[in-house]
């Protein structure tokens, strides 16, 4: 069975008179996975977010949820998809549970039952019955995606849902992430905080100056060679020797470093040894997605 599309956005253009704030942007994003959406300030992240949302008209292009075009007048199918956009929308001098209950008013038809439900989910429901301003900036966030997860959405949008939280706090985002998305629940979120994208998202996209430059799974975006440190007294002789090695290439050197990737560390000392270079020191570095991002925006 092939693998359901949630949310799709097709050669997405927004431009605002001579600003290109979204260039061209064709977004993919399967059922139950969590979709990261990097890029750096001013790439465009959220004014794409703002049309998936039905905020704002393309200049060109077109976006579909659960395969319904969505636009400013047609955006029925939002009714299934939950959202976070900036810092969440507290009722600070209220309990969590009072916040949720004035959420439940504008849905009338949502039974009793889903305020406790969606209290266990984001682990909030032993505390409640206190008032929001006491909780710390962790315990906010998970009431404002308790808030966005009130209506059961299929597809939940955060923007930067991790920013300015401490280790423990991100960690709780981690694992309520992960669980929602166990349960079925589809997540879209972006973020500038690579590491943390590394650890939750099994898919990103990367866009630079409104355009999509990457996408595809952590695993596949990894999948650069792992670069070779050569430690040496001698740079020139060592490069000129690794220049001899089949499928080597981005030699670099910096000081007393010489750095090779496309061939086995093993491969490079033997060669080296062969031809009286001996190393100071070899290392291999694999690279993370904040190198991978860094060499895919410089
Ligand atoms: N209403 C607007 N009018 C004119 N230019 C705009 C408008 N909204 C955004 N821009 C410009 O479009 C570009 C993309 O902005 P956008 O806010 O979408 O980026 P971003 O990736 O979300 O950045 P950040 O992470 O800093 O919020 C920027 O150059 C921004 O100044």
């Amino acid at each position: 069975m092939e693998t359901e599309i949630v949310l799709e956005t097709n050669q997405l253009k927004k431009h605002f008179g001579a600003v290109k704030a979204v260039e061209d942007v064709s977004l993919s994003v399967k059922r139950a996975e969590i979709f990261g959406f990097l890029g750096p300030n001013g790439s465009g992240k959220t004014t794409t977010i703002s049309m998936i949302l039905g905020l704002m008209r393309p200049t060109a292009g077109e976006i579909k949820i659960f395969d319904e075009v969505v636009t400013p007048e047609q955006n029925n199918v939002l009714r299934r998809v939950g959202m976070m956009v900036g810092s969440p929308a507290l009722l600070l001098p209220f309990t969590a549970r009072q916040n949720l209950e004035m959420m439940a008013t504008m849905r009338p038809d949502l039974p009793a039952s889903r305020i406790d439900e969606t209290l266990k989910l984001v682990d909030l429901y032993t505390v409640a019955d206190r008032k929001a301003k006491t909780f710390s900036l962790g315990m906010k966030q998970r009431l404002g995606i308790a808030l966005a997860l009130l209506n059961q959405p299929e597809l939940l949008i955060l923007d930067e849902p991790t920013n300015g939280m401490d280790p423990a706090g991100m960690l709780e985002i981690r694992q309520l992430l992960r669980s929602l998305a166990e349960q079925g629940v589809t997540i879209f979120l972006s973020s500038h905080l690579m590491h943390e994208v590394e650890q939750i998202c099994d898919r990103v996209a990367v866009v630079q100056k409104g355009n999509l430059i990457a996408q595809g799974s952590i695993a596949e975006l990894l999948k650069t060679d792992p670069i070779v440190s050569i430690h040496t007294n001698d740079t020139t002789a060592t490069v000129k020797i690794l220049e001899q090695l089949e499928n080597a290439h981005s030699i670099e050197t910096k000081e007393q470093f010489v750095y090779v990737q496309g061939v086995a560390s093993s491969l490079v000392i033997e060669k080296l040894v062969q031809e009286h270079a001996i190393p100071e020191e070899v290392s291999i570095t694999k690279p993370d997605l904040e190198s991978v991002f860094l060499t895919l925006t410089k």
